[in-house]
């Protein structure tokens, strides 16, 4: 018997053996310019598919003419809408219960919307032949204010299905509405204010696209997609296709963003199918940045009326809330199915209320569908963005300081796990000490006397905060499903003979490092360096199933199933230990990498050590095969509850308008950290999203229903120039259900950071009486603001 050395796992904080900053396992690849997105492949005998759309934002369709498109010489099909009625294909089921046109047959609906198909010989000549196509539309009028949806004159935009009378998609409400309107009728003081969160788009760097390879031999369909969760796509498809699972393969390659902008399943990746289908040929179909603005998913869209209840002196009592929700032309808004309104009900945010309620009525209007969850663990966002913004309007009305009302009401570290009034658990949080960790980051008192000073002298300095709770990690299956699918995930580790491990994912990554922090999870778990394993996602015939990546749900769901998975394998490894140096199980120790005998920790076998004696010719104990690996299916038991505390320090120039953002401090708190490194590049991620959505980006339209934000020159993104030096911290404060004590993060800073700038933004414009203004708070809204004038819509 050998003695091993020192232990191997001893970590170096450059080269962690688990948990710490550790480089990027993936950019090697994407720094050199290899990531191999689905632009990237090309398969032999590749055929182009483009998609003619609407025009106009409601029409009836008298007839459409392909005879010329047909004519083109690179032309292989044109498909229209009749053309898949045939193929029972012209719907597709969205992720809510609803359908979608995947070519428009009677009627279009939204300016965008899917019409035709070409598929040609190259992209070119596909887009060319679009021109050729004749359509006459007979146009309607659009239902573009949400707010008149409901009118009883309203145009019926969804008379394709049977028995509906009007816009009305769903009311869904949460909290005790009698008990909230008792605390109301008692309270010192009710304030009110509706609160807009206008239609933005995701907008990730690459945009949509697939490519459909059928094999008519073996009767096999490869599905390149730029998807968010592969899994649940090939489920649909089987259900859709009426195909068996085995012979639908959906690979997920390296994908540029999602931000939710990948969950849904659009026209496009049907219509590259059909056409690979019909033409017996691989067909690809990739969108360009206005088919993705205009058409693909968009976020938010809220309209919250609320009111608060509170005392006098700033305690807050209740909050109830009625939101009008547009939801475009079809109800395509990816959320668990019980939650039509996501996890909207999260609104009574990081504060111990008595009571709340909130109602909210999804409508049906004449633009794109969609709402999915940007950055947002299903509507999450909304709801932080209401309660930060009337928590402040609360504290202006009372004359009382932002943080000082928001150190009222937190709920204590005491409290925890705290049942809110709306159905949650959240399992832990310790927020006085992360709010008061920015406060003093930020150095506020001294920036309230700076404040003061500039006021004397008609400078305009704002000072906003915001303290979010998220809800992340969908979830618990009893509660939560998409389309039946219940939210768990599942993981497979196995160690390899030479002590390298493979473990195989149902999440996707985006962008977000998981090749790196899947590695560590397992690497923490066993003691294997993260450069020896390999992690292995995006491809259904190679991971177990699972419902993918968005909602922040990676870490709490996927991640836990790693862990659990691991903590198998080390206990099977346990036992092989054990017959390897003839002792039994329970006289040995762990340590990181290594199993040793207890009194003699000479005597003991590393993972290396044991991998190679699991496949070697040492008698394994009954039960024990020689496999070390294992497989986890993991059903959370709770969603996890990140928190933070945001502050914004801005300067508003008094003759334009345009908001400079000075300072931001960032101190979150999600548990456990994995990678701290990875953490920050979220954070700033999320930090330059939310400046984005408060300053400048928003989806228009006219009163035609024309889309005003279908370029890149209308629709606005933040870029380095916008966004200041950030300055993060945080805290640890771990979910006590999660097998690693790891909340969620990718979505934090979107959520938080943009009631902060607002908040700030109305802050500097105290002096002119202003107590809110509606995103995005661009120079000409802000100086309308300043003038005691209506802001221009939205
Ligand atoms: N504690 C902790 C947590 C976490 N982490 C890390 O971090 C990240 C993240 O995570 P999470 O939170 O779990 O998440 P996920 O699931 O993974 O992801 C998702 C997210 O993510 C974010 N971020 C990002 N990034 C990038 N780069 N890209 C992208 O796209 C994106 N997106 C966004 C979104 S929007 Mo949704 O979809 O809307 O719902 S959702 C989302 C990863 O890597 C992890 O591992 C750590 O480290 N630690
Ligand atoms: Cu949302």
């Amino acid at each position: 018997m050998t003695v091993t050395e020192t232990n191997p796992a001893a970590t170096d904080e450059n080269r962690p053996i688990g948990f710490g900053r550790l480089q990027r396992k993936e950019d090697p690849r994407f720094v050199r310019g290899k990531g191999r997105y689905l632009d990237d492949i090309a398969l032999p005998g590749m055929l182009h598919g483009a998609i003619l759309r609407s025009p106009v934002a409601h029409a009836t369709i008298v007839s459409i003419d392909t005879t010329e498109a047909l004519a083109h010489p690179k032309v292989l099909a044109v498909i229209t809408g009749k053309d898949l009625e045939g193929l029972n294909l012209a719907w597709a089921p969205t992720l809510s219960y609803d359908v979608q046109a995947v070519l428009a047959t009677d009627k279009v609906r939204f300016q965008g919307q899917e019409v035709a198909f070409v598929v040609a010989e190259d992209r070119y000549a596909a887009r060319d032949a679009l021109e050729l196509i004749d359509v006459d539309y007979d146009v309607l009028e659009p239902v573009v204010d949400v707010r008149k949806a409901l009118d009883a004159d309203a145009p019926i935009i969804r008379d394709d299905k049977e028995g509906q009378t009007n816009n009305h998609i769903f009311d869904w409400e949460a909290g005790d509405s009698a008990a909230t309107d008792a605390v109301f009728d008692s309270a010192e003081v009710v304030i009110s204010e509706e609160v807009i969160y206008p239609r933005v788009h995701p907008a990730p760097m690459e945009t949509c696209g697939a490519i459909a390879d059928y094999d008519p031999i073996d009767g096999k369909l490869t599905l390149y997609e730029t998807t968010q969760a592969p899994h649940a796509h090939r489920t649909v498809f089987a259900l859709v296709a009426g195909l068996p699972e085995h012979k639908i393969r959906v690979i997920s390659p390296d994908i540029g963003g999602g931000f939710g902008n990948k969950v849904g399943i659009y026209p496009g990746y049907i219509l590259a199918v059909v056409g690979s289908i019909v033409t017996g040929k691989p067909v690809k179909w990739v969108e360009d940045r206005s088919e993705n603005l205009m058409s693909t998913s968009f976020a938010r869209d809220y309209i919250m009326k609320a009111d608060v209840a509170a005392t006098r002196d700033g305690r807050i009592l209740a909050v109830r809330t009625h939101v009008i929700a547009d939801h475009g032309a079809f109800n395509a808004s990816a959320n668990p199915t019980k939650y039509p309104a996501g996890f909207f009900h999260i609104f009574t945010g990081s504060y111990d209320l008595e009571a709340a309620y909130c109602k909210v009525t999804g409508v049906y209007t004449n633009k794109a569908p969609g709402g999915v969850a940007y950055a947002c663990s299903f509507r999450v966002t909304e709801a932080v963005y209401l309660i930060e913004r009337m928590v402040d309007i609360v504290a202006a009305k009372l004359e009382l300081d932002p943080a000082q009302i928001r150190l009222k009401n937190f709920i204590r570290p005491e409290q925890f796990p705290y049942a809110n009034k709306t159905g949650w658990e959240y399992d832990s949080g310790e927020y006085e000490k992360t709010f008061r960790l920015a406060l003093s980051r930020a150095g506020y008192e001294e920036l309230r006397r700076e404040q003061a000073e500039k006021r004397a002298n008609g400078e305009l300095m704002g000072i906003g905060i915001s303290f979010f709770t998220e809800t992340v990690g969908a979830g618990p299956r009893r509660h939560m499903d998409i389309l039946g699918l219940g939210m768990a995930d599942g993981a497979e580790v196995r160690i390899h003979p030479t002590g390298k491990a493979v473990v195989r994912l149902s999440v996707q990554t985006q962008g977000q490092g998981h090749e790196t922090t899947f590695a560590q999870i397992v690497a923490e778990e066993i003691g294997i360096p993260p450069e020896d394993i390999e992690v292995v996602h995006g491809d259904t015939d190679n991971t177990p199933f699972g419902l993918g990546t968005y909602g922040s749900r990676s870490t709490p769901v996927s991640g836990g199933a790693v862990a659990l998975a691991t903590r198998k394998v080390r206990e099977k490894a346990k036992h092989i230990a054990a017959a390897m140096l003839e002792v039994r199980p329970e006289d040995l120790e762990w340590e990181k990498g290594r199993w040793f005998v207890a009194g003699d920790p000479t005597q003991g076998k590393t993972m290396a050590e044991i991998a190679m004696g699991a496949h070697g010719t040492v008698e394994l104990p009954e039960g024990i095969d020689g496999n070390l690996d294992a497989e986890v299916t993991y059903n959370p038991p709770n969603l996890t509850f990140p928190y933070g505390a945001y502050i914004c320090v801005v300067d508003v120039d008094p003759g334009t308008g345009y908001v400079k953002v000075r300072r931001f401090i960032a101190v979150d708190d999600c548990g456990t950290r994995i990678n701290p490194m990875i953490i920050e590049g979220q954070v700033h991620g999320g930090l330059t999203d939310g400046v984005g959505m408060a300053l400048m980006e928003f989806i228009g339209f006219d009163e035609s229903g024309n889309c005003l934000g279908g370029s890149f020159m209308d629709y606005l993104i933040p870029t380095a120039m916008e966004v200041p030096d950030w300055e993060t911290d945080f805290t640890v404060t771990p979910s006590p259900h999660h097998p690693i004590g790891a909340k969620g993060i990718g979505e934090s800073a979107t959520v938080g950071s943009p009631p902060a700038v607002v908040n700030a933004v109305v802050d500097a414009l105290a002096p002119f009486g202003v107590t809110h203004l509606d995103m995005p708070c661009t120079p000409d809204r802000v100086w309308a603001a300043m003038q005691g004038r209506a802001t221009p819509p939205i």
